[in-house]
């Protein structure tokens, strides 16, 4: 089994910090995409969106999706991926999708620092709109949903670990769920 595991959700999410704690517990390697943009351009991500727009973000995003390659990794996705349908068909040919669900409140009570994330968001757009546009979009992809419910990050990795075990096994017996 060399499927990547790619995680997806809202910004503040945990992708990033869940993903290296769990790259750590499963031996995989750890791959942020959100650094991979910021290396492959040289710019911070809020220096891009204001400086270049963000349709131009996006694309940049979706070329670096597509340009990945990454076995056995843990990926931890930007919270906007979902909005480049061949980022995603990319990833999709060597991982499983588990998004990672964070009530909205506490979504809120982590980003308050916002303004400085470089969201894909338009102005005037809350975090509750997002949330509403983007819930489905998650759960269409998602294979695995993680409850991060008032869960640490240390414990989101733990039942993570025992879902995609559970997962893994359950794959082996019927192989059409990859
Ligand atoms: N399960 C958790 N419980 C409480 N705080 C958390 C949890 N997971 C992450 N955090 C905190 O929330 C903030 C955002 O986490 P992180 O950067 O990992 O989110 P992300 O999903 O990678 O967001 P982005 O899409 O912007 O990259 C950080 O301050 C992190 O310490
Ligand atoms: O959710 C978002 O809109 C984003 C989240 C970040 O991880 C970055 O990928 C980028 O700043 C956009
Ligand atoms: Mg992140």
């Amino acid at each position: 089994m060399n499927k990547n595991i790619v995680l997806i959700g809202m910004p503040g999410a945990g992708k990033s910090t869940v993903g290296v704690i769990l790259a750590k517990r499963l031996g995989y390697q750890f791959i942020d995409t959100d650094l991979l943009i910021q290396s492959r351009t040289g710019l911070r991500l809020q220096q891009i969106i204001d400086s270049q727009g963000l349709p131009r973000f996006r694309d940049i995003e979706e070329q670096t999706l597509i340009d990945l390659d990454g076995q056995n990794s843990i990926i931890a996705t930007g919270g906007s991926v979902i909005y480049c349908p061949k980022g995603m068909a990319a990833l999709a040919t060597n991982g499983i999708f588990v998004y990672l669900q964070v009530p909205l409140i506490e979504l809120e009570q982590r980003l308050a620092d916002m303004g400085q994330r470089g969201l894909v968001m338009h102005k005037g757009q809350t975090l509750a709109h997002l949330y509403q546009q983007r819930t489905p979009l998650y759960q269409k992809y998602a294979q695995l949903t993680q409850d991060c419910t008032d869960l640490n990050a240390e414990q989101v990795a733990g039942e993570l670990e025992a879902a995609l075990k559970r997962y893994f096994c359950d794959v082996v017996h019927s192989p059409d769920l990859m």
